[in-house]
């Protein structure tokens, strides 16, 4: 019973598929022409009859025998088709069915939307009896001007509604037809007769004065637009009731008509109202007009990125799958665990380069803690290194156990570079740190980490890893867009990048090896560092922009004046290798920079990676932990120093050779780092180095230390090296302030401010004035050459 009643349901539910009546392009330019050419011909031939008509009647009936001769213009066929339609059909009315006929054809050809040519033919039909019928009313049964169907019709209605009422029938069609067809209303007519009658009017007292104008000119527009309404049937008939808006015919109903007829026709121009535009953006579309978007990279425009080739393929890369060993792991997992009486309803294996992930799905009831407990057993059955338990692994409500492979793959270089994640990244400053455990390449933006601790101990992939993260880096940034600073005390590790200093480094004015070994030295560029971020965050301040990316779109555009001390500013790495040794030798001084800059520097763009072999507590202290939330942990000796680097164990079970775990303040994630070889990294600083570069590296800002500062110096001879240029700083800006020269000149806020007190000593900028720039008392660069000339002895 049910059954059928869902049947019967359905039934009618069935979609009946409607025949598709698609024309191909030929079909319509067929049917089309079909169309307009039987509309032609059908005009030809009722044109024809009306002056051949009466000869062809008699050889009507003999329609057949092609002897008999006809004088229509379409011979037989002509005259056939005409005494149907003319004579017998609807009389003079039948044009316009040739005019529909030849109307689709053209609508036909020029595929015009088919709802309008039934409205046409819907509308031409219903005049066409209409005039049919007007015909009857006034001729006789064989009179071509109504034809027989007319004249039929009309008989009939006047045999049931009599001559006055077929007379109102026929007035009432021409309304109907008028007020839908041509939105013709009570209101247009007799404002158009208003109107009219107002012109004549006018006129006819013109006329009197001047004696002759003709009349026909002086109808009103108005009335001429109605005319042209009643005779044409087209879209004109918009423009005529618009206009009628015009305050003539001023009585109350005619206005409000207007209203609603403005309602129903008048389109609205809504005009934005384009946001006022200050006159720097004034200036800077203008300048970005002619000069185009301010480009970075100009300078060295011709830089070539380094291809894939320079770096090493290796045989040993690409998972293979040893079925073998993974049936052996599987039993070995579950048998461990049915000894200690723990079920498993379902294992799944992931096969990364170096670690396989299985993961299990325990039987209900199982604790999971009891899993967790049994790492060791697990790790002893399987004979096997690393064994790494996540119970439960994050998001997923499985538990999983990574167990090394026996041949790890490495996960070369090239191969995450070449990758479509780190190729189509649009990240700052995109790092390809190597592949997770799903063999997926792992890439990760620095500039949102924002900085990076590195810790584990010693041969276990450090350098490699940094190198990875310096070569992703070169890969994908020009040089006007990142500067690296490294510092490497062990003085070997990162030595090849010397070649590219002049394209990638940024180094103290006064150093001459960019890349710093030396711990004292390290101080002076954190220092330095430390005033670079606060002249950046003074520029961003005058900018109004809240970080670099901002910043920088800003100069792009053109929104900011290089005069005003603004400038691109790039990306700004620090590396530190071997961190614990920096700490040892320079303590807080070290400590104090490099906390303000973990702290302060994301927004402007200046990143810090620190790597460590010792991540003991007074090397990694609460400070820097705490502003480095971004980790990346090799293996490491102990637990304690697992749980140092990643607040857990886990590095101290990873197996060495880049096998790492990355957080990011949450989830671990285990990833096999990229590995990069010497030679590759040779092979790219060569490249590279061999290009144009920029005449020097980056220069940071000058500092010295507090304890080599004097006091104001008056005498000459101790000038600061930088005086002259500093004195034709302030004179030509007109303003006597520390900011100002540090900014232009790249210096310390100390040694600007001593430069200021020599200027004052030299009566080149007036006394100290409390907040407000000093006076500058050398009006001009002329004045101020005479002025040291009488100086000097
Ligand atoms: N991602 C990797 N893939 C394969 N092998 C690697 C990887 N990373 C490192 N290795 C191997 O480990 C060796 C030591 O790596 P690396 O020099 O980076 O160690 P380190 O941690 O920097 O040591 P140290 O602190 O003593 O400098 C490399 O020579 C290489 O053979």
């Amino acid at each position: 019973m049910a059954k059928k009643k869902t049947k019967s349901n359905k039934a009618p539910k069935r979609k009946i598929k409607k025949p598709d009546f698609k024309l191909s392009s030929q079909q319509k330019l067929v049917l089309g022409s079909f169309l307009v050419i039987l509309g032609i011909l059908l005009c030809i031939a009722f044109i024809s009859f009306f002056f051949t008509g009466e000869a062809d009647q008699s050889s009507l009936s003999n329609f057949t025998n092609r002897e008999s001769e006809t004088q229509n213009w379409l011979s037989k066929s002509g005259a056939w088709l005409s005494d149907l339609f003319i004579q017998r059909g609807f009389g003079v009315a039948s044009f316009i069915f040739s005019g529909l006929l030849f109307l689709s054809g053209v609508y036909v050809l020029m595929d015009i939307a088919k709802a309008k040519l039934r409205k046409h033919w819907f509308w031409g039909l219903f005049i066409m009896i209409w005039v049919a019928i007007l015909f009857g009313f006034f001729g006789d049964k064989n009179d071509i001007l109504g034809g027989t169907v007319g004249f039929e019709i009309n008989m009939f209605l006047q045999d049931y509604i009599g001559k006055i009422g077929t007379s109102l029938l026929l007035l009432f069609g021409l309304i109907t037809y008028l007020a839908i067809r041509f939105k013709v209303t009570f209101q247009s007519i007799s404002k158009l007769f208003t109107s009219a009658k107002k012109d004549l009017k006018d006129e006819f007292s013109k006329a009197n004065d001047e004696f002759s104008i003709p009349l026909d000119n002086n109808l009103s527009k108005e009335a001429e637009a109605i005319k042209t309404a009643f005779d044409i049937p087209l879209e004109n008939k918009k423009a005529p009731v618009k206009k009628e808006s015009k305050p003539e015919a001023p009585t109350p109903l005619e206005v409000k008509v207007t209203e609603e007829e403005q309602e129903e026709d008048l389109e609205m121009k809504v005009e934005t109202v384009a946001e006022e535009q200050s006159e720097t953006d004034n200036l800077a579309n203008k300048l970005v007009e002619d000069f185009g978007q301010f480009d970075p990279t100009l300078e060295l425009s011709n830089y070539q990125f380094p291809p894939l080739d320079l770096l090493k393929k290796y045989d040993t890369e690409g998972i293979t799958i040893n079925q073998e060993e993974l049936e052996e792991n599987k039993n070995k997992i579950v048998e461990t665990l049915n000894n200690y009486k723990i079920g498993i309803a379902s294992i799944k294996a992931t096969i990364g380069p170096t670690v396989t992930l299985y993961e299990i799905v325990p039987e209900a009831g199982v604790r999971i803690s009891k899993i967790k407990n049994l790492e060791d057993d697990i790790a002893l059955s399987l004979s096997a290194l690393g064994i790494r338990i996540i119970a439960p692994i994050p998001g997923k409500g499985t538990i999983g156990i990574e167990v090394p492979n026996k041949n790890s793959t490495i996960v070369s270089m090239r191969s995450v570079i070449a990758s479509k994640k780190f190729q189509t990244s649009e990240m700052q400053l995109p790092i390809a740190l190597g592949k997770t455990i799903s063999n997926e390449t792992f890439v990760v933006d620095l500039a949102k980490m924002p900085h990076l601790l590195m810790a584990g101990a010693t041969g276990q992939g450090k350098s490699v890893g940094l190198n990875a993260v310096l070569t992703s880096l070169l890969y994908k940034k020009h040089p006007a867009e990142v500067k690296f600073i490294l510092v490497d005390p062990k003085k070997v590790e990162l030595t090849l990048f010397n070649k590219i200093e002049r394209h990638y480094l940024a180094k103290l004015p006064d150093s001459e090896e960019a890349i710093i070994t030396d711990n004292t030295k390290v101080i002076n560029t954190l220092n330095s560092l430390c005033i670079e971020m606060d002249n950046r965050y003074e520029l961003l301040k005058n900018a109004m922009c809240r970080n670099i990316a901002e910043y920088n779109a800003k100069f792009k555009a053109r929104k900011l004046n290089p005069n005003e001390g603004h400038q691109f500013l790039p990306y700004i790495v620090l590396v530190v290798d071997e961190f614990a040794d920096l700490i040892m030798t320079a303590g807080k001084e070290v400590e104090t920079p490099i906390a303000r800059l973990a702290q302060l520097a994301r927004a402007i763009g200046i990143h810090l990676i620190i790597a460590t072999q010792r991540p003991s507590v007074n090397v990694i202290t609460g400070i820097i932990k705490a502003n480095f939330p971004a980790r990346i942990a090799f293996r490491v000796t102990s637990k304690i120093d697992s749980r140092t680097i990643l607040d857990g164990s886990g590095a101290d079970q990873l197996i060495g050779r880049g096998d790492m775990l990355f957080t990011q303040g949450n989830d671990v994630i285990r990833v096999q780092c990229a590995f990069v070889d010497t030679p590759e990294v040779e092979r790219i600083t060569d490249y590279i180095g061999s290009q144009k570069a920029y005449p020097e590296a980056y220069l940071l800002p000058e500092y010295v230390g507090e304890e080599s500062g004097t006091s104001l110096d008056i005498d000459i001879s101790d000038r600061d090296k930088l005086f002259k240029d500093a004195a034709i700083v302030i004179v030509t800006a007109q303003q006597g302030s520390a900011s100002l020269l540090q900014r232009k000149l790249k210096l310390g806020y100390n040694r600007a401010g001593r430069i200021i007190d020599q200027l004052e000593a030299a009566g080149i900028v007036g006394p100290f004035e409390g907040s407000k720039a000093r006076q500058v008392l050398i009006p001009d660069l002329l004045a101020l050459d005479q002025h040291l000339e009488n100086e000097s002895p």
